[in-house]
């Protein structure tokens, strides 16, 4: 069934090959594929990679902690993983969704029954050295779930088939299981931790196999380890970013309109440097927001020391609610799909939105000078905070998408709008007198009334 006792091994460290012999089977039979730091390896290509032997069709185990089991067939690596097993709707986007840094170290259990029939496109890059079709160069998630996995593929920019692309990466998939049962237990019990394990190895008394990567700081895993630049030679602003596990899409979504990008790790000292850039972003990220106290504070001094304006996306609309003195809850399950209603608070308008997220802004927490600025139509969580006078804002959702609807995407140009603004304006900023230079979305008043709970999702 094996090749080989080492084709067997999965990589405990990740993607990079093991320094030290690893524990055989019987010793330990579950391994993290939690990366070592620095493994997002921008520069590394895919084809550098390990090659991990494929698993194609042999029995395969689901097992949640505390909670059912489920057999089917492995396909991918032949690697035992766990991590927290958490669900998408996403119906397209697989590429996407898995090369995703926010999904560092959980089991992606997709909804949509089957998966893999457009196959994997290459890693080929765009005019700005981004990947164009991944969003990081590896795959981030622990592993896949899915009811059917397609090994024919079809579709002008695939390359190879969801399986050999699993293996090479060395992360499993299990195929042939239940999803709709799986995904019943997780609305019900919550996003919970989970394995799966290929061949003869499943133990159901191997609790020690359980890995939580709640209680590990992933966003030091997918950070930067040092600045890099995404430049747009035609460039009028210059934007500072903090990586959190930035997304490609993202890079590009700034770069395309005009901004050069310079990259920052997750705990460099943001403020100290601020005034030399036009605008600072704030990426997504794996993880529980309140593991990035670094970024949190380093957020809170930027604000008081600087007029620069201010983005960020889901991770980063969690550290900045954190760096303002709001909260953070851990949603039930999550949200994570390619269709979710967020609707704008300063408009009445509703946009539908991608998402991936398993915690949220407590928005009763938010502080006088912020007001909540969308909100999710399904659970009345919120979806976004505004500053009521200065140029910072943030969304939970997605609007750079990949996958998912590009409705929201218009907030990159409210953002270099503003950026563009404060750069023309920096002395006037810089004198404390911001409020002189409203942008627009500032000035309108907010419509509808938030679903006043979080029952659905709390
Ligand atoms: N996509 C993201 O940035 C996810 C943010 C955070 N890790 C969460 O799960 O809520």
């Amino acid at each position: 069934m094996f090749s080989s006792l080492a084709a067997r091994l999965p990589s405990a460290l990740g993607h990079a090959a093991p320094k030290a012999p690893l524990r055989l089977a019987g010793q330990a039979r579950l391994l993290s594929r939690l990366a070592t730091d620095g493994s997002k390896g921008r520069a590394m290509p895919v084809t550098n990679m390990r090659a991990t032997a494929a698993a194609s069709g042999v029995d395969a185990t689901f097992t949640i902690r505390d909670g059912p089991v489920f057999h089917g067939k492995a396909f991918g690596a032949n690697s035992n993983i766990s991590g927290e097993a958490v669900f998408t709707t996403s119906l397209v986007g697989y590429p996407e969704s898995m090369t995703d840094p926010s999904y560092r170290g959980q089991i992606l259990v997709f909804t949509q029954p089957l998966i893999g029939n457009y196959g994997v496109p290459s890693n080929e890059r765009d005019e700005y050295n981004l990947l164009k079709y991944f969003e990081s160069p590896h795959i981030q998630c622990a592993g896949v779930v899915v009811a059917d996995v397609a090994e024919k593929y079809s579709h002008w920019t695939a390359v190879e088939s969801l399986s050999e692309w699993c293996a090479r990466e060395g992360v499993p998939v299990i195929s042939g299981v239940d999803t709709r049962e799986i995904v019943t237990y997780l609305r019900e019990q919550g996003s919970s931790l989970a394995r799966i394990s290929i061949g003869d190895e499943y133990d159901a008394d191997e609790d020690e196999g359980f890995i939580d990567p709640g209680a590990i700081n992933l966003v030091k895993r997918v950070s930067t380890k040092a600045p890099f630049v995404v430049a747009n030679p035609g460039a009028t602003f210059h934007v500072a970013l903090i990586d959190c596990g930035v997304k490609e899409n993202i890079l590009r979504s700034l770069v395309s309109r005009g901004a050069s990008v310079t990259v920052f790790p997750y705990d460099y000292p943001i403020h100290k440097v601020a005034d030399n850039f036009d605008g600072v972003f704030i990426s997504n990220g794996p993880g529980d927001p309140t593991h990035c106290q670094e970024t949190v504070y380093n957020l809170a001094r930027l604000m008081e020391t600087s007029s620069v304006p201010i983005m960020g996306i889901c991770l980063g609309h969690q550290l900045l609610a954190l760096a303002v003195g709001a909260q953070t809850i851990k949603l039930k399950y999550g949200n994570r799909a390619h269709n979710i209603p967020a609707l704008d608070l300063t408009t009445g308008q509703c946009h539908i939105t991608s998402q991936n997220h398993g915690y949220a802004v407590d928005a009763s927490t938010l502080p006088s000078e912020f007001k909540e600025y969308f909100v999710n139509l399904n659970d009345g969580s919120n979806e976004g905070m505004l500053h009521k006078t200065r140029p910072i804002f943030s969304t939970q959702f997605h609007p750079e998408a990949k996958g998912g609807p590009m409705d929201s995407s218009y907030l990159f140009d409210k953002y270099l709008e503003n950026v563009q603004m404060y750069k023309n304006n920096a002395k006037v900023y810089r004198d404390n007198r911001p409020s002189q230079l409203m942008i627009d979305i500032l000035s309108k008043e907010r419509v509808g009334v938030a679903p006043s709970s979080l029952a659905a999702n709390a």
